[in-house]
């Protein structure tokens, strides 16, 4: 039995090294991201998640562990922006207002599918010109779902969270924890 991070985020390798787990492999997922038409954005990230860990290519008896993060504004979808005139659309729009992020997680074992997602709610401060150029420029939002980090300096934009900490980052390590153990992983043993 190995354990297969299904991820190409250094973030979720972190995450998961928190709980002394260190995979045995790491194989990113290649998927079509694109939303359906009307997709709603938690059974949007729930899908991907699923796809993700559907598509990593894995031994009957190895686990495999997958995440989507979506940030949703209201029934819109904030991906990972394309270019830095996205990522400052999506800070203008989430400036001053409440937002969601959803981070479903995925674990499969040969056929059986263990699944959850997490769902925090976030409050992102109006952003100075000042603020929002020199977060730009420092490129933290490159690769993050709604053009943020909130573990980098866009920590300094976000006063107030309810939810986990963790799934906000990328991985939400309460869910992951029991998925794991569902899926027969041992994470409180230590040798
Ligand atoms: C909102 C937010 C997102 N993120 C990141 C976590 C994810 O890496 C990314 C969302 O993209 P995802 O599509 O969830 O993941 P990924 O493409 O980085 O990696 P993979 O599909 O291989 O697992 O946004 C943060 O790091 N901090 C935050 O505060």
């Amino acid at each position: 039995m190995k354990l297969i991070l299904g991820s190409g985020s250094p973030r979720r390798k972190e995450l998961l090294a928190q709980l002394g787990i260190v995979p045995d492999a790491i194989l990113p997922p290649d998927i079509d991201e694109d939303p359906r038409k009307g997709e709603l954005p938690r059974p949007y990230a729930a899908r991907l998640a699923r796809e993700k860990a559907a598509a990593v290519a894995a031994g009957p008896d190895d686990i495999i562990l997958c995440a989507d993060t979506t940030v949703a504004l209201g029934r819109r979808i904030l991906g990972k922006p394309r270019d830095a005139g996205e990522a400052a659309e999506f800070l203008t729009m989430l400036g001053g207002r409440r937002h969601e992020v959803i981070t479903a997680v995925a674990v499969r074992r040969g056929a059986r599918l263990w699944a959850r997602e997490s769902v925090s709610a976030v409050k992102m401060k109006r952003l100075s010109d000042a603020e929002l150029n020199a977060y730009l420029a420092g490129g933290e939002w490159e690769g993050k779902a709604g053009a943020y980090a909130i573990q980098g300096s866009a920590g300094a934009f976000i006063p107030w969270i309810s939810g986990s900490f963790t799934g906000i980052v990328g991985l939400p390590l309460a869910e992951t924890a029991a998925l794991l153990q569902a899926a027969g992983w041992p994470v409180w043993r230590r040798e």
